[in-house]
């Protein structure tokens, strides 16, 4: 696939992800963190709120939890690094600076392969900061609020190289380091509720010519906002350089009613942020022997995940696999506040799909029944998967009733339609149910192979179907195939969906073929 627009220029494109640190505690103080139904001005404490002779303390899980994303971004972790106060007025930093790892971060030189598009991208660094408060301001009144909930709360900056070269590979490396992040657990990554956050860098120029200069859009909040003010900068920065002008330095917002970049700043009026080393903090120290704890305490990573799967289950499409780790990488979290922290219900749908797969199930019919039937009725309901709505002891028992023939597919599908639809026990057997609804086929009819008999409504109903439409049967006597998917219809009607289409077209292949 080619990386340059249709018109020959070529975008480059850095970002730098702002990811919350999923931990109990702020990263300096022992104030819990804060999740968004937990109401204002109750996660904070003095140090937080900068009183005068409070100071910072380091959360070791805070760390230990930078360092597993360091790790499952193959960086180097740097055995000694420091904290850097970046100062900044606004309201929300009470203390009117920022704790962040200005001159040495912790992390170095890492990289993640963005698997759609085989594409490894590089990570520059990873350095250890403070998230702000939240301020809302009311124009009417002209007052500004402030919530400190979220002040402190340890972020994790991830900056990469400039190896990005369309809107599609920056969607693609957001996607992929948000299941990252979950997969180790080490952040919810949930961009919606801010625990997810991107400022992308963008440039454009001509191949083999030096880079463009680059404007930086920040506080993206969707891979959707994101694309978009990727698509408006290249065109923006297009008829500038047309018009053979320079593209000034700037930083950038995104307006989500316009769809398009507006200025914040020049690189004349950045800030001066004064950087300087905080004298409250120490050097941080990471020794090897914690590093190696850590890798070895690893979960797997979704590039393991999606190799074992396609390894262990035969059968199973490279799309299959997509589907069901895509739906553990975008799983709702529910909120539950009073605990301060976040849980996922029920099982993901990669372990839904291994439990069901007991060694007498095909996996692929396992796959198809999840990724078809399952997804596809859930979708038409609005609702997100979950493993909740069908136990695998029902769903595995009314794949078992379909494969070995005692319901036919459409009465499997009806199954799983009535069971999303009413509030059905877990207790109950999928077999009695196919039996309360009628679609349980008797053991003669349950054998495909086995055409009888005077007694047998399919036999009868294909019968009549012979009579009922003489014109049809005339044109597959005289070899028109496709003719039999109507009889077959007609038959299915008949039945109320309780025939079995292979036996149906036996039974009227026999007939036809033997009169
Ligand atoms: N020519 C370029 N075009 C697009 N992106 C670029 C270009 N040069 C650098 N970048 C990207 O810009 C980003 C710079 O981020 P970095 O955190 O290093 O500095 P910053 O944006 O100046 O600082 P701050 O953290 O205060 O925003 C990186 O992701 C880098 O890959
Ligand atoms: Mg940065
Ligand atoms: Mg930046």
């Amino acid at each position: 696939m080619s990386r340059l627009l249709l018109d020959g220029w070529q975008v480059v494109i850095g970002i730098e992800t702002h990811a919350q640190i999923k931990s109990r505690l702020k990263l300096f103080s022992k104030a819990p963190t804060a999740l968004l139904n937990h109401p204002v001005n109750t996660r904070y404490n003095a140090f937080d709120a900068s009183f005068p002779g409070t100071l910072p303390q380091l959360n070791r899980k805070c760390i230990n939890l930078a360092l597993r994303a360091a790790l499952a971004l193959n960086c180097s972790v740097q055995t000694r690094s420091s904290f850097d106060r970046k100062h900044y007025f606004y309201s929300d930093q009470p203390v009117g600076y920022q704790i962040t790892q200005h001159y040495a971060p912790f992390a170095l030189n890492g990289r993640i392969t963005l698997p759609k598009f085989d594409l490894p991208v590089r990570i520059k660094q990873i350095q250890l900061e403070q998230d702000t408060a939240k301020s809302t301001f009311n124009p009417r009144t002209k007052t500004s609020f402030i919530d400190l909930n979220r002040v402190g709360t340890g972020l994790l900056e991830i900056v990469t190289e400039p190896d990005i070269r369309s809107p599609e590979e920056a969607a693609e490396y957001v996607r992929t380091l948000q299941a990252l992040l979950r997969a180790v657990g080490v952040s919810d990554g949930n961009m919606e509720a801010g625990s997810l956050r991107c400022d992308v860098n963008v440039s454009i120029n001509r191949p083999g010519e030096p880079p463009g200069t680059r404007c930086e859009i920040k506080n993206l909040n969707s891979v959707k906002f994101m694309v978009a003010a990727i698509k408006h900068e290249i065109e923006r920065q297009k008829t500038i350089l047309n018009s053979s002008e320079q593209v000034p330095q700037e930083t950038r917002g995104f307006d989500q009613d316009r769809w398009e970049t507006f200025k914040l700043r020049s690189k004349e009026d950045a800030p001066d942020y004064r950087y300087m080393p905080d004298p409250n903090l120490g050097i941080l120290i990471i020794d090897q022997t914690r590093v190696e704890q850590i890798k070895s305490n690893l979960p797997p990573l979704p590039d393991e995940t999606r190799e074992r799967l396609l390894n262990q289950y035969r059968g199973l499409t490279a799309n299959n696999v997509d589907i069901l780790m895509n739906l553990d990488a975008n799983r709702e979290i529910n909120y539950d506040g009073d605990k301060g922290g976040s849980k996922l219900d029920g099982v993901g749908a990669v372990a839904y799909f291994e439990e069901l797969c007991t060694p007498d199930r095909d996996p692929k019919t396992v796959a198809n029944w999840i990724t078809q039937n399952l997804l596809g009725q859930l979708s038409s309901l609005d609702r997100p998967f979950s493993s909740h709505h069908i136990p695998t002891s029902q769903m595995g028992e009314l794949i078992d009733l379909v494969t070995s023939g005692q319901i036919t597919r459409p009465s499997g599908k009806l199954l799983l339609k009535h069971m999303l639809t009413n509030d059905i026990p877990a207790t109950i057997s999928m077999r009695e149910l196919a039996r309360e609804l009628d679609v349980l086929l008797a053991p003669s009819e349950a054998s495909a192979s086995t055409i009888s008999s005077e007694d047998d409504p399919v036999y009868h109903a294909c019968l009549r179907a012979i009579e009922a439409l003489p014109s049809e049967i005339t044109a597959i006597r005289a070899g028109n195939a496709n003719v039999m998917n109507k009889v077959i219809g007609w038959v299915m009607r008949e039945t109320k969906g309780k025939a079995d289409v292979k036996k149906v077209r036996e039974i009227i292949n026999n007939s036809i073929h033997s009169s």
